[in-house]
């Protein structure tokens, strides 16, 4: 993010206000200075260093709580291992390490809820294997970190927000984002349990948790004014004063970004903090979705500013303001439109939560080219409300945790598909045997057909009939995985990595929807434009492989029924389309019908 930190850096502002020698403290009273700073016009006259990296000034005779401050350890920002599945993340990648804390880092954290009452009875494709990493079904990816299943509040307290609170009190701008489908949990990781009242220890989320520890690190000598918004479809309502709707964001050239008429409060205890989260959240807008009855419909912005100021009295009386931001971003979940049977309102509102998640996104993918190519591109904050509002977060170098959630998913019907996938691929790995020694065979005899006759067809059979022992379910493949947060496939390489002659002859000859080779040749990726590289595409593969199998079953039967009548037959082609060979018209059972279908091969049927 150098490249585009750079000129960021150049907006960030610093001024030395005359010091105020009767003041000893480090940190005059802030709150009713911060009270008059509350307006937007006041903060305009207000200078400070805003969003840059604290430096050490030799000369500073900084109070000893600024000293304290400046000692501080600064969090170390695990850089992300690999391409991330998550692409709204990928963009800030910094492949050179844990670096220069300046640097515009995010990290990426996965937390898994635990299934509820409804979903008790299923697993998941999704699974732990290490501290950064998790395989969703069947592909492994790798992040800054995965929580566990069990992860308390605390632990995500630890995790995420602990550094948090390092960076702010440091003097960089931070943002925390909870992103996920609808009923993943984000209101619970960034607010807390919606039941739970904020007292309920154990049940805060990161929110309280992070403000308590501000109040604690800064022992009450430093005052926070906060703020708290809410977009509503592209509209910003403010939830102390919901009111105020369809606030205006500004610019100014020394304010920075601002809500326009927005309520701030100085606050200056934990108490204070509460009282405005639950008076804020309280005026959310929430409804009910498939996955989560109180969702929240909004996404919501908590910002808080922690402002320190210091003393200079040697060198002619001059003190130094630092304000830092922490927001708190509980994105609205997105939700698929047209599994809902959204309408009216509903449907706008489902509409304008996809999109400002897709441009958050997009901007950050953005933001990731110009980190990694260096080259300049227009960086579309004014997108959306959201983007443009939290620019000043998003870039420069602020830290930014993303909290991607999860929740786990009913494994039946997948365990079912994955075994019959197995013994798919079983199936197919002994075709490939027979067809290769068979072709052997046909190349000594010069027949190219011969191999028709060594056929085992019982044994093919039998394996079948065991990946049908049960009626097949076909599963509902829930798109959760919201468009704006698709997982990038990495190309694996497994045990059909060997593609020979025999998988060039099992190449479909059409496109048909039924065709599933290109799930089974592992690693030739989708060529679906559509799906490709996209965690969907393994499961829309696994809807393909469902069909497939559903069409052979009604293939099965027919051709039952007519092999019952003795007129059926077919040819099976083995060679690459294009080449003129004379395929040996086979009379077999109808399972090889079956997987005429199946593997797309070409195939007639002949009265
Ligand atoms: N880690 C967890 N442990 C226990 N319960 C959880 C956990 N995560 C979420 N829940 C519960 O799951 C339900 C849905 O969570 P939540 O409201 O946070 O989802 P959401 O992602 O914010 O949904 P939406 O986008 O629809 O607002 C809530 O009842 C919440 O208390």
């Amino acid at each position: 993010m150098k490249h585009f930190m750079m000129p960021r850096n150049q907006i960030l502002r610093e001024n030395h206000e005359s010091a105020t020698p009767s003041t000893p403290s480090a940190f005059p009273n802030l709150k009713s200075k911060s009270i008059a700073a509350a307006s937007p016009s006041n903060r305009r006259q207000n200078s400070y260093k805003e969003n840059s990296a604290p430096t050490s000034d030799p000369n500073s005779t900084a109070s000893p709580a600024t000293a304290k401050m400046k000692s501080l350890p600064l969090p170390s920002w695990p850089t992300l291992k690999q391409k991330l599945s998550v692409d709204a993340a990928v963009g800030l990648e910094n492949s050179d390490g844990p670096t220069n804390p300046a640097d515009s880092v995010v990290k990426v954290i996965v937390r898994i809820r635990p299934p509820n009452k409804v979903e008790e009875d299923g697993g998941s494709v999704v699974l732990k294997l290490s501290n950064d990493s998790l395989s969703i079904a069947w592909q492994t990816f790798t992040f800054d970190s995965v929580a566990n299943i069990e992860s308390t509040q605390i632990d995500i307290f630890q995790l995420i927000g602990a550094p948090l609170v390092e960076n702010c009190l440091a003097g960089f701008n931070s943002s925390m984002f909870a992103y996920g489908q609808t009923g993943s949990g984000k209101t619970y990781t960034i607010w807390g349990a919606s039941n739970a009242s904020l007292e309920e220890h154990d049940q805060q989320g990161l929110t309280p948790r992070v403000c308590q520890r501000l109040f604690e690190r800064i022992n009450e000598e430093q005052v926070k004014r906060a703020d708290e918004q809410l977009i509503y479809n592209e509209q910003i309502t403010d939830l102390l004063d919901p009111n105020q709707k369809n606030l205006q964001i500004r610019e100014g050239v020394k304010s920075g970004v601002y809500v326009e008429n927005l309520t701030e409060e100085c606050v200056s205890s934990m108490e204070d903090v509460s009282q405005l989260l639950i008076k804020g959240l309280s005026n959310r807008r929430t409804g009910s979705t498939s996955a989560n009855a109180e969702s929240s419909r909004s996404h919501s912005v908590f910002t808080s500013v922690i402002e320190s100021r210091s003393k200079r009295t040697v060198d002619g009386g001059v003190s130094c303001l630092k304000m830092s931001r922490i927001n708190f971003v509980d994105l609205a979940g997105s939700e698929r439109q047209m599994h809902t049977g959204a309408a009216g309102d509903r449907l706008k509102e489902a509409g304008n939560i996809n999109r400002s998640l897709s441009q958050l996104g997009n901007l950050i993918n953005i933001l990731a080219e110009v980190s990694q190519t260096g080259k300049q591109r227009h960086i579309p904050y004014r997108d959306s409300k959201l983007t443009f509002l939290l620019q000043e977060s998003l870039g420069g170098n602020a830290k930014l945790a993303m909290i991607c959630v999860r929740f786990l998913q009913p494994k039946a019907a997948r365990v079912k598909l994955s075994d019959d996938v197995n013994v798919l691929r079983q199936v197919k790995r002994q075709l490939r045997d027979k067809l290769h020694r068979m072709k052997g065979n046909g190349n000594q005899t010069g027949q190219v057909g011969a191999y028709s006759t060594g056929w085992n067809a019982r044994r093919s059979l039998n394996l079948l009939k065991f990946s049908f022992k049960q009626p097949i379910t076909l599963p509902h493949v829930d798109d959760d995985t919201d468009e704006e947060m698709e997982i990038v496939e990495e190309e694996t390489v497994d045990e059909d990595t060997d593609v020979n002659i025999e998988d060039e002859a099992l190449k479909p000859v059409d496109e048909d929807k039924y065709n599933i080779t290109d799930f089974l040749k592992s690693p030739t990726p989708s060529v679906s434009p559509r799906l490709s590289n996209s965690r969907k595409s393994c499961f829309t593969s696994t809807e393909h492989l469902a069909a497939a199998l559903h069409r052979g079953l009604d293939v099965i039967g027919s051709l039952r029924h007519s092999a019952a009548l003795g007129r059926s037959s077919f040819r099976f082609s083995c060679v690459p389309a294009g080449v003129k060979a004379v395929i040996p018209v086979v009379k077999v059972d109808a399972v090889f019908k079956l997987f005429s279908v199946m593997m797309s091969h070409q195939r007639r049927i002949q009265e």
